[in-house]
């Protein structure tokens, strides 16, 4: 019996040691190996950058030049909008650019190392539409926890990322816009209303934070348009993920998911925000079946919810039909992946909303005549929800909005084999190459000499006769992994702005301090207040 006792013992002390072994030996590999290999092929390829080791980054480095450009004022402007935004937004790549050269490669987080900053629209097209397999979407550990790894803007493995986006991209379809316009109108009139009785109260105008008041109407579009529910109902939900994200951007990222099991008082908060989420998003997914099942409704619904619903009914009875064999390698779809999914559309579905109607909005502050222009074109084709299509010149103002401050400033993938070459050079496995979206939408080559001034009418003609290039122009993204509801973003946005248009005529606020700053999305730092005046006091 003691002699059994002590084999079980030996054999479980010795499968102990081997999974700490294996784990220690991956941890190497992953944290030291990999890095160090990226480092000694990149500076062999004759690449330079601010000094950092395989322990160490440059992020501190990052934060603190950021910190100082700020001090010495050198990066706001107040009550007026300055385009010259590059050299603001990266101060501190302005400054390395000037002590190693162009040819930079720097650790932003511990997880990364990036080769920066590419702004020509040929190398858009290798890294997002010819050569998808050998640049990938790269492993972040801070979009992981706040997007769920297994959702469609992170999943790797092809195949199954096509089978989500072939899942969700109906609900996406022109025809089902249509329809959310009707969903959103609503919403929006009362945001609207609530900022009219303000103004009617305090003598015909009102001083708003229009990118903070956005937030909750954003979220209520989508929750409403997406999730078949209220604001207040996934209020806890939206908030949570917010605290999340901050959480994560506050730690700059870990080396290792190894990390994230430590007990640190972080990462304690992390899990326990996070299990929070899932526990709302599992609440309204059940809320939806438990309906179906009682009768109460017909169907699961043509809602994201409802595909995503329908999806998970799909494989689970597939799996369990043994005439019906899923592909070994495809990612079959769960209650865990619906969860992701949610996630994912609760985060990408609302700061970028929110940040782009408010660029929108500034700038249409800042061009007075542009504002009174689209606001007649607006006032011709009343009710707007029906006609936004008509709205040219609109059109032509959210595109350049789009050009000069691109929601999303900066798009990477990494690279997932040895000795890839773009521009004529050799780069490793698991170095993560960054597109300069400020700069790629103001290269002269493809926009022309007045690439950095703000003309709307330069897309008159369409984004094909504006730019040279069809990879000049990325703000929705490049290739097959193009924003999935760019169409239903832009509906919103326009939507939004031509509703303020109808009731006020706006102008920027004197504390309105022109910062844009990189905080995941191009955002205006301080906010976008704005002094709104009633059309009709
Ligand atoms: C104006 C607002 C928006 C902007 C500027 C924007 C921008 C982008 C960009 C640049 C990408 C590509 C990222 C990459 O290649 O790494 C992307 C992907 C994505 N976006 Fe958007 N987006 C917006 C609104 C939305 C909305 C409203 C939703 C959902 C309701 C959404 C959901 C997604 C998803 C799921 C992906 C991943 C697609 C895939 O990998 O197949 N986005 N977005």
């Amino acid at each position: 019996m003691a002699t059994a006792m002590s084999v079980i013992l030996m054999a479980l002390a010795a499968l102990l040691f081997v999974s700490i072994l294996r784990n220690a030996m991956m941890l190497f590999r992953v944290a030291i190996w990999q890095r160090f290999k990226v480092i000694r092929m990149m500076k062999k390829e004759g690449y330079s950058g601010p000094p950092f080791s395989v322990f160490s980054d440059n992020l501190q480095e990052s934060r603190a030049m950021k910190q100082k450009a700020r001090e010495a004022n050198a990066l706001q402007r107040f009550g007026t909008v300055d385009h010259d935004i590059w050299h603001r937004v990266h101060p501190d790549i302005k400054e390395w650019k000037k002590l190693y050269g162009e040819r930079l490669f720097y650790r932003p987080e511990k997880h990364l190392i990036v080769l920066l900053g590419f702004d020509e629209p040929d190398v858009v097209r290798t890294m997002f539409a010819h050569k998808t397999d050998e640049f990938s979407k790269g492993y972040s550990p801070l979009a992981e926890t706040v997007l769920g790894k297994g959702g469609l803007a992170l999943t790797v493995d092809h195949e199954s990322w096509a089978r989500q986006r072939r899942v969700v991209r109906p609900v996406f379809y022109a025809s089902y816009i249509k329809d959310t316009t009707k969903v959103m109108t609503p919403i929006v009139t009362a945001w609207l209303k609530t900022l009219e009785d303000k103004a009617t109260g305090s003598g015909g105008s009102v001083e708003v934070d229009i990118l903070k008041s956005l937030g909750t109407v954003v979220r209520d579009v989508l929750a409403q348009v997406a999730f078949g529910i209220d604001f207040l109902e996934g209020k806890k939900a939206f908030e949570d993920q917010e605290k999340l994200k901050a959480l994560e951007l506050e730690s700059g990222g870990v080396i290792h998911p190894f990390f994230r099991l430590l007990p640190t008082p972080r990462n304690w908060q992390i899990r326990r925000t996070r299990s929070a989420v899932t526990r709302c998003m599992k609440a309204i997914i059940q809320k939806r079946r438990m309906a179906f099942k009682n009768g109460a409704l017909d169907s699961l619904g043509d809602d994201l919810l409802g595909v995503l619903l329908n999806a998970v009914e799909d494989d689970v009875a597939a799996l369990s039909d043994p005439k019906q064999k899923m592909k070994k390698h495809a990612m079959p779809w769960t209650d865990d992946l619906l969860v992701d999914q949610c996630r994912t559309f609760f985060q990408a579905g609302t700061n970028t909303v929110s940040v782009t109607t408010s660029w929108v909005l500034i700038l249409l502050a800042n061009y007075p005549e542009w504002q009174e222009r689209i606001r007649k074109e607006v006032l011709d084709n009343s009710p707007v929800c029906e006609n936004l299509r008509k709205l040219e010149s609109l059109h032509m103002f959210v595109r350049e909005t789009q050009r000069m401050y691109p929601t999303a400033p900066a798009l990477t993938r990494t690279l997932v084999k040895d000795g890839v070459s773009l521009l004529g050079n050799s780069l490793p496995k698991n170095l993560t190459v960054r597109v300069d979206v400020i700069r790629l939408h103001r290269n002269r080559e493809t926009w022309g000499d007045d690439a950095d001034e703000f003309k709307p009418e330069r897309f008159k003609n369409g984004i094909a006769q504006a730019c040279k290039h069809p990879y000049g122009y990325i703000p929705f993204g490049a290739g097959p992994r193009t924003c999935v509801a760019q169409n239903f973003a832009i509906t919103e946005v326009e939507l939004i702005t031509s509703m303020i248009l109808e009731r006020f005529r706006f102008r920027l606020s004197p504390s309105y301090c022109d910062m844009p700053m990189v905080m995941l999305t191009l955002q205006p730092a301080c906010g976008a207040p704005l002094i709104l005046e009633l059309l009709k006091p």
